[in-house]
């Protein structure tokens, strides 16, 4: 079946995805904190990877740089098993942490290190160039800067920068703009997409950017708890879910509203966390008379963003104080006058929540 599935119609192998896992378990310690039954990332993907703190990103991060090797399960690379070429993968494959790493010498000697210890020896100052100033970073400026002479902005840039100047098949970000400013976050944000549309270069970026990501991404790979909720920009509403004593759960919202769902069959305890698509929430500018669904909440239009992967729009509603996610079409936006202020309802049934 596989096999079949990889070849298409016209009976030109498909290209396997970059990275695939297969039934892949991760413990620290003998505490499971990774379980994924399949994903996979296609070569020239920009995959987004959200979730609450604890969920699993950056171990899943680590994971696909081979710096940690499942517990159980498999990790292909290109179609093949990666266990046991790690070395030659790792050229290939190149993460950017959270806060820059930097060596105790200038910023050229910084971005042109991986290039060297890749036994380049032509060209290494064009790559150091080009790479500085794809992150921004005049070469003439900085080039003889020393890593202490940078801000964190600029530390972070030139921590992607070395790690663009290899060219990498595909780079992995753990929020790479978690700590920097404004601006240094446009400026990275824009380096990486022009590496993955320059270089076909895989894209994997765990951030709490939902904006920017679904701007960008081909695909949002949800993780809750070390699992996957579901792809795009699943809703997770968390806690509080109590018993309803008209049937079902409910979960109370700050502003006295309540949202109301159908338990898990066969547990007796309330659920944690429940998922709800936002392709399932309708919206609508007034109170509908008729409704067959439960869930009928008051609330404002916060933000709203193109989603890459879908041409349609995500719209967030604040109801109560939490962020509800609503897919809809450019159309509906235009029918709906939809903008960020205005007052919605948004609908949905009490069935369309699902539990993890
Ligand atoms: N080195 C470690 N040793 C033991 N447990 C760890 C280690 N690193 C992470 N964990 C645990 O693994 C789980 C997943 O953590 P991970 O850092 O992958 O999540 P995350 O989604 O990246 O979180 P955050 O958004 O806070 O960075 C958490 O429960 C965390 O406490």
């Amino acid at each position: 079946m596989e096999t079949r599935a990889a070849i298409r119609e016209e009976g030109i192998p498909a290209a396997p995805p970059l990275f695939e896992l297969r039934d892949v378990e991760f413990a620290y310690g003998g505490r499971t904190v990774l379980s994924l039954r399949h994903l996979a990332f296609p070569q020239g993907a920009v995959v987004g990877l959200v979730g609450p703190n604890g969920s699993g990103k950056s171990t899943l991060l680590k994971l696909l740089a081979l710096l940690l090797a499942p517990t159980r399960g498999q990790l292909l690379y290109g179609g093949q098993v990666a266990a046991g070429r790690e070395g030659e993968l790792r050229r290939e494959v190149t993460l950017l942490l959270q806060e820059p790493f930097l060596l105790k010498r200038t910023v050229f000697e910084n971005v042109a290190y991986g290039l060297r210890t890749r036994g380049l020896v032509e060209g290494v100052s064009e790559r150091v160039e080009e790479a500085l100033s794809l992150v921004g970073l005049s070469p003439k400026r900085f080039a003889s800067r020393q890593w202490y002479q940078l801000s964190g902005g600029e530390a972070q840039r030139v921590s992607l920068a070395s790690r663009l100047a290899l060219r990498p098949r595909a780079l992995l970000l753990d929020e790479p703009t978690a700590s920097v400013d404004e601006s240094s976050a446009l400026l990275i944000k824009e380096a990486v997409v022009a590496a993955s549309s320059e270089w076909g270069t895989t894209l994997v970026v765990a951030t709490h950017d939902l904006v920017w990501l679904h701007e960008v991404a081909t695909d949002v790979v949800s993780l809750y708890r070390g699992r996957v909720a579901g792809h795009g920009a699943e809703n997770l509403i968390q806690g509080s879910w109590v018993l309803d004593p008209a049937g079902g759960l409910r979960r109370p919202l700050a502003d006295g509203q309540w949202i109301r769902a159908l338990g898990p069959e066969g547990s007796d305890e309330p659920p944690s966390v429940g998922i709800l698509g936002p392709s399932d929430v309708t919206l609508a500018t007034e109170k509908p008379s008729h409704l067959s669904a439960q869930n009928l909440l008051q609330g404002q239009v916060t933000h709203m963003a193109l989603e890459n992967g879908s041409g349609r729009v995500l719209v967030s509603v604040n109801v109560g104080g939490l962020l509800l996610k609503a897919r809809v079409t450019p159309e509906a936006v235009l029918s709906l006058g939809l903008h960020p202020g205005l007052e919605v309802w948004a609908i949905f049934k009490a069935t369309a929540l699902r539990w993890l």
